[in-house]
């Protein structure tokens, strides 16, 4: 992923924060990732940690229309995903997709209540709402809306040794082509 697009990525996102009345924290930690796949606009997601703690951590996120987070599970957080502004569709498997279908049902969280979920399924959820996954549910999410405000609210994170795709291709950190001069550093940047 080339460094100019993080830069815009980080110019864009950063406007539709400001413009849908979240404030950035002083020094907000920017992580901007393409999962290594090289197709930003496909693949990707804008993140800012806001609380990083030993018992939970805070994030807020943008994604645009289709941009999708990848088929992922985490083996230790469980995580709230929130939908804050826009329309956020997030598919949702029982176990890993890459070894094939299931027609599996799992109990879920959606907005506090406990509801029946089919593995492979989707939910749509409005500005307001949630879902709840715990540790082993593979989940992938991309806005229906032309832009979309998504927080976290979870356990502990450790991006580094807690995310799993199905896509074994799949790096949790872009790989950067310096072809400009960084507006942030980010937390992948060394
Ligand atoms: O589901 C998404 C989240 O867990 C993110 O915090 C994670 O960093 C995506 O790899």
């Amino acid at each position: 992923m080339k460094r100019s697009e993080i830069n815009q990525a980080i110019l864009r996102s950063g406007l539709f924060f400001i413009n849908n009345g979240w404030a950035m924290p002083p020094k907000p930690k920017w992580d901007v990732t393409d999962f290594g796949l090289g197709e930003f606009s496909k693949f990707g997601l804008i993140l800012i940690n806001l609380a990083e703690e030993a018992e939970y951590c805070e994030k807020l996120m943008y994604a645009a229309k289709d941009q999708t987070t990848p088929a992922h599970t985490h083996k230790k957080k469980k995580e709230d995903i929130i939908c804050r502004t826009g329309e956020l569709t997030i598919r949702l498997w029982a176990k890993n997709p890459a070894d094939g279908e299931t027609d599996e049902t799992f109990q879920m969280k959606v907005n506090g209540h406990f509801q029946t979920i089919q593995s492979g399924g989707t939910i749509n959820l409005k500005a307001g709402e949630r879902v709840t996954i715990t540790p082993g549910i593979w989940h992938e999410f991309y806005p229906t809306s032309e832009e979309c405000i998504i927080g976290e609210v979870s356990t502990a994170n450790d991006d580094l040794n807690d995310n799993f795709f199905a896509d074994k291709n799949i790096g949790r950190y872009a790989e950067i082509v310096e072809d400009e001069t960084p507006i942030v550093k980010l937390l992948s940047d060394k």
